[in-house]
C-alpha cells in the first residue's frame, strides 16, 4: 500500500449515462503513467449519485485495469452507521483494501469511532484503510485515537486528510512500522511524504500522474533537492483544482483535454466555472 493511488472520477456521456469506455481509458492511462493503484468509488467518483448497477460497472472496470497492470485496487465503502458499512464491505471481497470513512454526520465521539472500526475490521473480508477527513465527517480524532486505530488487527493504513495537524504528525511518528499512512489532502502530499507517508490518494494525480509518482519516489529516496520544487509545483496545481468543489474542476480539465466526453457532474454538484478550469489548464504539463 504505497505510491500514488488515483481516486477515479466517474465520467458521464452526453445522455447522462456512465461512460464506461472513458473510465477504462482513464484507469489505463494513470496506471501506465506510474500510479500504483486505483481507488474505485472514492469521494471523487461521486458514489452518492450512482445507482447499484453503475457502482458495479465502476468496480468491474477498475478491477480489470488493476489486474492488467498488477496494481492495487482500493474500494470506497462505508457510511455513517456500522451495520450498513459492514454490509458494504462484505460486497467487495476482491479488493486489496477498502477505504472506510470515519462515520460522518452522526458525530459518535472517539470511543464510538474506535468501536466502529473494531467491529468492521473483525468481520471484513478485506483489510481496511481508515479515511480520516474531519472537514467532511465533522468528527475530529485525537492522536491517541488514531494510534489506537493503527493497532487494530486488519486495519492496514489510513488516508489522512486533516492537514499537517498534531494528529497526522503523531500518527506518522508513532504508528506501527507496517501501517501505511497515505496523504489524502492533495495540498499536503509533499509535506506528508517528507514526514514518512507511504504515498497518497490524491484526485489531482489524474493530471501529471508521472510527476506525482516521481514526487513519491524522490521523497522515499531522500532526494529533497528534487522533491521540494516538484512538491511546490504540484501543490500549485492541486490548489487550483480544489478552488471549487471536487471533482467539478477536475472534470472540466479532463474534458478540455479530450479525455472524458463531458465535464458533467450529478446534482447536488454543479459544473465548475470556465475561469477556474482555464486557470488549471495553464498549469498542467503538456
Ligand atoms: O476520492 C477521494 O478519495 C478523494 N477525495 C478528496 C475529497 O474530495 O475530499 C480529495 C482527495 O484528493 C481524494
Amino acid at each position: 500500500m504505497e505510491g500514488i493511488l488515483v481516486p477515479l472520477i466517474t465520467p458521464f456521456a452526453a445522455d447522462g449515462s456512465l461512460a464506461a469506455d472513458a473510465l477504462a481509458a482513464l484507469a489505463d492511462d494513470v496506471l501506465t503513467q506510474g500510479a500504483s493503484g486505483l481507488v474505485a468509488l472514492g469521494t471523487t467518483g461521486e458514489p452518492f449519485a450512482l445507482d447499484a448497477d453503475e457502482k458495479q460497472t465502476v468496480l468491474d472496470v477498475c478491477a480489470q485495469a488493476c489486474a492488467e497492470h498488477g496494481a492495487t485496487l482500493v474500494v470506497g465503502a462505508g457510511g455513517s452507521d456500522t451495520a450498513s458499512s459492514a454490509a458494504a464491505l462484505a460486497a467487495h471481497p476482491r479488493a486489496d483494501a477498502a477505504l472506510v470513512p470515519v462515520p460522518y454526520y452522526v458525530r459518535p465521539g472517539e470511543a464510538g469511532v474506535i468501536a466502529h472500526y473494531a467491529r468492521l475490521a473483525a468481520d471484513s473480508p478485506v483489510p481496511l484503510l481508515v479515511y480520516h477527513v474531519p472537514h467532511r465527517t465533522a468528527q475530529p480524532l485525537s492522536p491517541a485515537t488514531l494510534l489506537t486505530l493503527s493497532r487494530l488487527p486488519n486495519v492496514v493504513g489510513a488516508k489522512i486528510a486533516s492537514g499537517m495537524t498534531e494528529d497526522a504528525i503523531t500518527l506518522l511518528g508513532d504508528c506501527p512500522e507496517n501501517f501505511a499512512v497515505l496523504a489524502g489532502d492533495d495540498a499536503y502530499l509533499s509535506p506528508m511524504l517528507a514526514l514518512g507517508a507511504r504515498g497518497g490518494i490524491t484526485a489531482s494525480a489524474h493530471l501529471c500522474t508521472d510527476q506525482f509518482a516521481q514526487l513519491v519516489s524522490a521523497w522515499h529516496k531522500g532526494d529533497a533537492a528534487t522533491a521540494r520544487p516538484l512538491g511546490h509545483a504540484l501543490n500549485r496545481l492541486s490548489t487550483a483544482l480544489f478552488a471549487e468543489p471536487n471533482p467539478t474542476v477536475l472534470k472540466g480539465v479532463l474534458h478540455a483535454q479530450g479525455r472524458i466526453p463531458t465535464p458533467d457532474v450529478r446534482l447536488p454538484m454543479v459544473p465548475a466555472s470556465a475561469r477556474t478550469v482555464a486557470a488549471v489548464l495553464t498549469l498542467v504539463c503538456p
